[in-house]
């Protein structure tokens, strides 16, 4: 039997990344799952192959974007599934993945910019409300730990608003600006302009403002607490044997 076949007992899941703020929460919400087993828990300087004496059927990461491509290219090479939280996955490494999955077809890897239902709500809002608007740009606050920025959900909302905008056949955004100190206007993705705050006392946090004349609208998603991600992440694993092949986002699982 490969590991990834299921015995019909609880998931034996890995966690990558266990000793981490995130991978911390992931332990304690699999412990507490009926239908699941915390098999191995791996960080910093551990053998990934702990993952696979363990006989870990789904892994999850919650690492670092420089080390997150080694782990999930372990997983596939081990047969193992996937859910993968990590942010830095761009379409190049998406791409990368797909190559590595090819000759695994029967494996699922799934990765989630966000996986708190309020934030995958709030991209898909912001996908909808896009087109109807001059302007749009993105403000992600976070705890100052964050190693990245943009967010990587940030990121994704901003690339989301810009191929609705594309779609619809608008320009660009209104913006006389010419002279400004370095970064005031924020980082330009796929010319979206987003901002980056990191705040003591945060968690994760976005704004997404739209603006047309006479009227804005604001969409804002908090995550208070990384409880927050639990039901996202738990879903994924329950579901990600039955995904085979790359699944970027929680969405389709939401049936959004
Ligand atoms: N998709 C989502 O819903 C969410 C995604 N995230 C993302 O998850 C990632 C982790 O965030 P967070 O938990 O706050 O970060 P942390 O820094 O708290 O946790 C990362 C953990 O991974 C460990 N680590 C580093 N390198 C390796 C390695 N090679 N093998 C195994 N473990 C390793 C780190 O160890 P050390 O500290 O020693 O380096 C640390 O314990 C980030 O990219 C963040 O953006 C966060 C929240 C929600
Ligand atoms: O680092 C975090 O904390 C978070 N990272 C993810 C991101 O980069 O979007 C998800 C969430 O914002 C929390």
């Amino acid at each position: 039997m490969s590991l990834a076949e299921t015995d019909d007992g609880p998931i034996r899941v890995g966690v990558i990344g266990g000793r981490g703020r995130m991978g911390a929460e992931v332990c304690r919400a699999v412990e507490a799952a009926a239908d699941l087993e915390l098999a191995a828990v791996v960080d910093q300087g551990d053998s990934l192959s702990a993952l696979v004496d363990a006989g870990t059927q789904v892994a999850v990461d919650f690492t670092h974007p420089g080390v997150v491509l080694d782990g999930i290219r372990f997983c596939v090479e081990q047969g193992i599934h996937a859910v993968v939280g990590t942010s830095g996955l761009d379409e190049l490494r998406l791409s990368t993945i797909r190559g590595w999955l090819e000759p695994r077809p029967e494996l699922g890897v799934l990765i989630a910019p966000n996986f708190a239902i309020g934030a995958v709500l709030t991209m898909r809002f912001a996908e909808i409300a896009a087109r109807y608007f001059e302007s749009a740009e993105v403000i992600e606050l976070h705890h100052p730990r964050k190693a990245d920025a943009p967010s990587g959900t940030a990121d994704h909302t901003a690339r989301a608003i810009a191929a609705a905008r594309r779609t619809a056949g608008l320009g660009p955004a209104p913006d006389a600006t010419t002279q400004e100190a370095a970064g005031a206007r924020g980082a330009s993705v796929d010319d979206v302009r987003v901002h980056s705050v990191r705040l003591a006392g945060l968690v994760a946090h976005q704004e997404v403002l739209f603006g047309t004349e006479g009227e804005t609208l604001t969409l804002r998603h908090d995550s208070l607490d990384r409880t927050s991600f639990m039901p996202g992440v738990l879903l994924a694993v329950r579901k990600v044997s039955g995904l085979p092949g790359l699944t970027v986002g929680i969405e389709g699982l939401l049936e959004l």
